[in-house]
C-alpha cells in the first residue's frame, strides 16, 4: 500500500487506466476518487466547465496555478491543439512527483511543463527563464489566499493581455472572496460565474471567469 493518498491514486491510474490516454487517466481517477478517497482535483462535474471555457478559448500557452496530481493538467492538456504548451507550478516536491509520473503515464507530457516553485517566485521569472511572452489562459487552482496576488501579479508582469482568460476554481468552496470582489470591481475583467459544486460531493462551489480588458 503506497504511503500517500496521492501515490495510491497514481498507483490505481497506472493499474487500471489506458496507458497514453488521457481521459482514461482523468476518468479513473474521478472513479478512485469518488468511491475510495476523496482528493482535491477540480473533478467531473467543473471539469466540464473547464472544458468548455478552454475549447472556447483555444488557448496556446496555457498557464496553471497548483498541479497537485496532474488531473486537470492532463485534462487541460488534452484539449490544446499541437504546439500548444501548458506550464503548471506546483510548490509541493512530492505532489510535483505524482503529477510528473501522472502526466507521463497519460501521454501529454510533450505539452505539459512542471515547475516546482513558489507562484509568487515563478510567475516573475515566466519571461525571462521560461521564454513567455503572454499566456492566454490561466487555471488558478492553488491556495485562495493567493488568488487576488497572483492576478496582481500577472497584470504587473504583462503576462496576461486584452482577452487573456482567468479561470478560478473554488470561489465558493474553500472560498475567494477578496479574488470575486477585485476582478468584479477593478474594471479591468468580463467577468462570468458557473455554480457547481465541490469535487466529489453534494457542497455547493463554483467556478469564476475573468476575461482581462487590458491595463
Ligand atoms: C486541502 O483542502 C482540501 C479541501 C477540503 C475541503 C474543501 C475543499 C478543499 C479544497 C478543494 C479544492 O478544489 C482545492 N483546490 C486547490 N487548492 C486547495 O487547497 C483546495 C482545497
Ligand atoms: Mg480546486
Amino acid at each position: 500500500m503506497a504511503q500517500r493518498k496521492e501515490e495510491r491514486i497514481l498507483e490505481y491510474v497506472k493499474q487500471h487506466a489506458a496507458e497514453g490516454d488521457p481521459q482514461s487517466v482523468v476518468d479513473h481517477i474521478d472513479k478512485y476518487c469518488s468511491q475510495k478517497e476523496w482528493a482535491m482535483h477540480v473533478g467531473d462535474e467543473k471539469g466540464l466547465i473547464l472544458d468548455q471555457v478552454v475549447k472556447e478559448t483555444n488557448p496556446t500557452i496555457v498557464l496553471e496555478l497548483g498541479t497537485y496530481c496532474g488531473y486537470s493538467a492532463t485534462r487541460i492538456a488534452r484539449l490544446l491543439k499541437p504546439g500548444s504548451r501548458l506550464l503548471t507550478v506546483e510548490m509541493n516536491p512530492e505532489n510535483a512527483a505524482v503529477a510528473k509520473q501522472m502526466i507521463q503515464f497519460a501521454g501529454v507530457q510533450d505539452k505539459v511543463e512542471i515547475l516546482e516553485g513558489s507562484t509568487e517566485v515563478i510567475i516573475p521569472s515566466l519571461k525571462t527563464k521560461y521564454g513567455v511572452d503572454r499566456v492566454d489562459f490561466v487555471f488558478i487552482d492553488h491556495f485562495s489566499e493567493r488568488y487576488t496576488a497572483d492576478t496582481k501579479l500577472l497584470e504587473e508582469c504583462q503576462l496576461i493581455k486584452k482577452g487573456s482568460v482567468l479561470l478560478a476554481d473554488n470561489v465558493v468552496f474553500p472560498g475567494a472572496p477578496d479574488f470575486l470582489e477585485y476582478v468584479r470591481t477593478c474594471g479591468r475583467y468580463d467577468c462570468t460565474y458557473y455554480p457547481s459544486h465541490l469535487e466529489y460531493s453534494d457542497k455547493l462551489d463554483a467556478l469564476e471567469k475573468a476575461v482581462f480588458k487590458g491595463p
